[in-house]
Parts: structure tokens; sequence; C-alpha cells
């Protein structure tokens, strides 16, 4: 079997580091994105207690009955927002859903920005209202990680470090709190059915907290699957679509998917929290021309990213 490496790198020597230190962790993550999609970030600003907190009220979310969390699964929202229930998420190319229910939590737009009209205003749970306030501080820390990133990322690039900075203010980003729920009877289940299909983000980069159990598993260029582990709150942040679609395939966006534990283990519940980082829907996904040359030919059609993200989520069943 192949072995991966995955980058860990320490975000603090970005955001309050030398000159020397910047540039390196640019160069660092920049490899790791051209190579295997996947790098562990320390010092991201969420703390354990925070982190503690999260999977607490997480947890009391999805030990509601399904009656009060069927109250929140608002038609016409493609899942954006809400709940959305067990059964209606199929990775692409699949025909068995993922066997989990989750929960998305979208943008606050706090400055009179025309682009609120844009976005449905999220859904708060009345029964647990410390899951409304923690899960929007952990939606705005990890956005402004994702935002230090996005700017060591366009150094690496060429790019001005700013580059990102005007498409992601205000962007599409979603908070999902995802349940993996416990099996009693895995006999009862189609052959093929696992907890999250194999699939890529459609987003430019993903920020997701250590889960509660194993099971992520990265695809390497040898077509072997790999196992993804965090140690304790280290985030793992991957390369999305988007990016790639940007960068012409220089960074890549990394198929994985969450496999079952093994049988005995398959009654037990896991819980997971990624953070998509998207731009405003009008940013131009056009290849960048420096990405561009006689090796490298243009992959792919020019797109914004709203038509792209309409056409992804069609494809994955929550749009109809
Ligand atoms: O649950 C995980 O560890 C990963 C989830 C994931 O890949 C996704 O929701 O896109
Ligand atoms: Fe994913």
């Amino acid at each position: 079997m192949s072995t991966v490496h995955i980058a860990r790198l320490d975000l603090n020597t970005y955001v309050n580091g030398s000159a020397e230190e910047r540039k390196r962790f640019s160069d660092d993550i920049g490899q790791a994105f051209n190579e295997t999609g996947f790098v562990t970030i320390t010092n991201h600003g969420l703390d354990k207690a925070l982190i503690d907190n999260l999977y607490t009220q997480v947890k009391a979310l999805f030990a509601q009955p399904d009656a009060v969390k069927q109250k929140y699964e608002i038609p016409g929202l493609a899942g954006q927002r809400g709940y959305t229930g067990k059964g209606k998420e199929t990775a692409k190319g699949f025909k068995t859903p993922d066997l989990k229910e989750f929960w998305q939590i979208g943008q606050t737009v706090t400055d009179g920005d025309p682009v609120k009209n844009d976005y449905p205003d999220n859904v708060m749970v009345e029964e647990l209202p410390e899951f409304n306030t923690v899960t929007r501080e952990v939606y705005q820390k990890l956005e402004t990680a994702g935002k230090h990133l996005l700017h060591a990322i366009a150094v690496y690039l060429g790019l001005d470090e700013n580059y990102f900075e005007p498409k992601v203010h205000n962007g599409n980003s979603i908070l999902r709190t995802l349940h993996y729920f416990g099996i009693e009877d895995p006999d009862s289940l189609p052959a093929d059915a696992v907890r999250a299909g194999a699939h890529e983000d459609i987003n430019l980069i993903t920020l997701l907290i250590g889960a509660s159990a194993d099971g992520l598993e990265l695809l390497t260029r040898e077509n072997e699957w790999f196992p993804v582990k965090a140690h304790g709150e280290d985030v793992v942040v991957n390369v999305g679509d988007m990016l790639q679609r940007l960068t012409n395939g220089k960074l890549k966006s990394t198929t994985h998917r969450v496999v079952n534990p093994p049988r005995e283990q398959m009654k037990n519940s896991r819980y997971s929290v990624p953070f998509f980082l998207h731009p405003k829907s009008d940013m131009d996904l056009t290849s960048l021309e420096s990405c561009i040359d006689a090796g490298h030919p243009k992959q792919f059609s020019d797109m914004t990213a709203g038509e792209y993200l309409d056409e992804r989520l069609r494809e994955i069943g929550l749009k109809k």
C-alpha cells in the first residue's frame, strides 16, 4: 500500500510569523495542495473548550426526535440551511444515499451588503439556543482561519495576497454539522451503503474539525484509499473543485470518502463538522492564465461560482 504524507502546518507561523516563516508556510501549503490536496492545521484559532462545546450541541441536536428535526427541513432551500434528513444526499455517480443526516448554517451579513438578499436566513433551533450561538462562533472562526489560508495560497500562486479577499467577503460558505447515525442491523442496509460515498468538495477549500471517530479516507494518485488522521484539535484542510478549476488543476481537489466502521461498531454514531469555504456567487472561476501552458492545457469550461454550485447541487440530489 502506498503511504501519503499529510503535512501538518502551524497557522500561527503565517498569521504572526516573520517574512521568512510566512513564505515557508505559503510554499508548504502550496506544495501540499499540489501533491495531495490535503493538510492538517494547528493554531487555527479554535480552542478545545469551543470544539468540545460544539460537539456537545451537535450531539444534542441529532438526539432530538425525528419530528423535531423534520420541522427544520425547509422545502426549496436545497438543504443549504437547517436540517437535511437521512437518505437525502447521494454522492455524484452513486445510486444509494449516504448514511447521514446534517444541519447547515450559512453566512450572516451584517454590513448592509446587497448580497444579503441572495442568502436565505439561517434556521434557528428553538429547542437548543446554545446550538445557534456556538455554531455561529465556529462559523466565524473557521471563516477567519480560511481567509488566512487563502492569503497564503494566493502568494503561492504568485497573486496579490488579497486576491481572494473581495471574492470571499460575505461569501456563500456553509458550516455543516454531520451525524453518521448508528445502525443496529447492518444486514438491513443495501450492500453499497456507506457513510459518505467517494466525492470531491464543491467549494474553494474545506476546513474540517477533527471527527469523533475514524473513517475519513483520501484516494491516492496510485488509486488506493489512505486514512486521514488528525491529532487532537487539528483541523483538516482540503482543496475543493472551485480552487482546482481556478488553478487549472495545479491545486488538487482530492477524492475522499467516509467508510463504515467494523461491523461490531456500526451501532455507534460518528459526528463531524466541515466548513465549506465558498466565494460569492459572482466569482469567475475561469482558470488563471498563469496556470495554463503547453504542458498544462486548459481543462475546464469558464463558469461562475454560482453556476457551478447550482450544477453540483442538482447532481447530488439536493436541488431538483
Ligand atoms: O465526515 C467527514 O470526516 C468528512 C465529510 C465530508 O467529506 C463532506 O461532508 O464533504
Ligand atoms: Fe467532503
